[in-house]
């Protein structure tokens, strides 16, 4: 509801069609909503239990599933969560052959490529919302250390969204001027700064947020609808999410995980190469292996 909110705001789309198991939670929340169609510029906003109300989607979002409990990982997960996506997504695709995917259900960069597996569409038309959320957390608490907004924060979390993130501190800077070059020890345990300890809030934020409110719903809602506008409106921005990497940065393995990625109308249309420290890439090819440790035992 968090996504479908930022979108309608956005005024994203003409049409917006919900789906989900749950009959009476699904009519409450489209009643609602439609109800708030005065204030907003989306004309249709549909719903229903089977995926025919979906039919010739531009993009589809996936946010189904459950959701973590306090104490439970986003890799906990994944049985669960497989399971469903083994129903829902013969489902879209009959309906949408020629959509563009954004899948945020946890763990998300191993439900991106178990969706390319059972969708068979090309890998550059799934999208995991993957580290945009982790990057967004980080620009943040960057720029609350140095009282200014994030958005003039440049700094990327790449791999898993989880707990094995990547924090590129080799490539953070303000206005081009790396903070390296201030503060050679940036994000290292010998700086006495202590900037690390944002990369540790980074990754503990979303257990925090559990633990107190049960859930985290904004940031991935806001997060989301910025990477529908990229795709809707052929925009070519360029976000950290997940996508196959096999082959980048020395990953022999076929996995999902978070990498700089051009997204426009059809999905993604480049990847950044960002050049990383020894000790980075080294963090990046250990996201991968925890993440193909995972997949090597689901069957797909
Ligand atoms: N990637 C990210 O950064 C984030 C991912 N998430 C993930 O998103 C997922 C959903 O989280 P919430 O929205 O908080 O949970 P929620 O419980 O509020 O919503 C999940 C919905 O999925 C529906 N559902 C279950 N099985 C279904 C099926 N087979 N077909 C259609 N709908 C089905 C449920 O009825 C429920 O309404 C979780 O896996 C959570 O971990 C949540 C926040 C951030
Ligand atoms: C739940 C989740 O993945 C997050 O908020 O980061």
């Amino acid at each position: 509801m968090a996504c479908t909110i930022s979108i309608l705001i956005r005024g994203l789309s003409d049409e917006l069609a919900l789906v989900d198991v749950n009959e009476g939670r699904l009519k409450g929340e489209t009643m609602d909503l439609q109800h708030g169609s005065l204030f907003v510029k989306m004309p249709k906003i549909v719903s229903r239990k089977d995926y025919q109300v979906t039919a010739n989607s531009n993009l589809v979002i996936i946010t189904a599933g459950v959701r973590q409990k306090k104490g439970e990982t986003r890799l906990d997960l994944v049985q669960r969560n497989l399971a469903i996506f083994k129903l829902m997504i013969s489902d879209i695709m009959t309906h949408s052959p020629n959509c563009k995917m954004i899948i945020v259900s946890n763990p998300v960069d191993i439900l991106t490529y178990v969706t390319w597996k059972l969708s068979g569409i090309p890998q550059n038309r799934v999208i995991g919302s993957g580290c945009n959320l982790d990057t967004a957390r980080f620009r943040y608490l960057i720029g609350q250390k140095l009282g200014i907004h994030a958005g003039s924060c440049q700094g990327w979390v790449l791999g898993e969204h989880g707990d094995s993130c990547v924090p590129v501190w080799s490539s953070v800077s303000v206005a081009g001027v790396p903070l390296r070059d201030l503060n050679a020890q940036l994000g290292t345990d010998q700086d006495p700064e202590r900037w690390k300890d944002i990369h540790k809030e980074v990754v503990s934020s979303a257990y925090e947020i559990i633990r107190m409110k049960g859930y985290t719903s904004w940031a991935i809602g806001l997060s989301v609808a910025d990477l529908a506008e990229s795709l809707l409106r052929d925009l070519r921005r360029v976000h950290p999410v997940s996508t196959i990497v096999k082959g980048l940065y020395g990953i022999r393995e076929e996995v999902a995980l978070s990498v700089p990625c051009v997204l426009g109308a059809d999905g993604i249309t480049g990847l950044v190469q960002v050049k990383l420290t020894p000790e980075e890439e080294a963090r990046l090819k250990k996201s991968a292996e925890t993440l193909w440790g995972i997949l090597r035992a689901l069957e797909v």
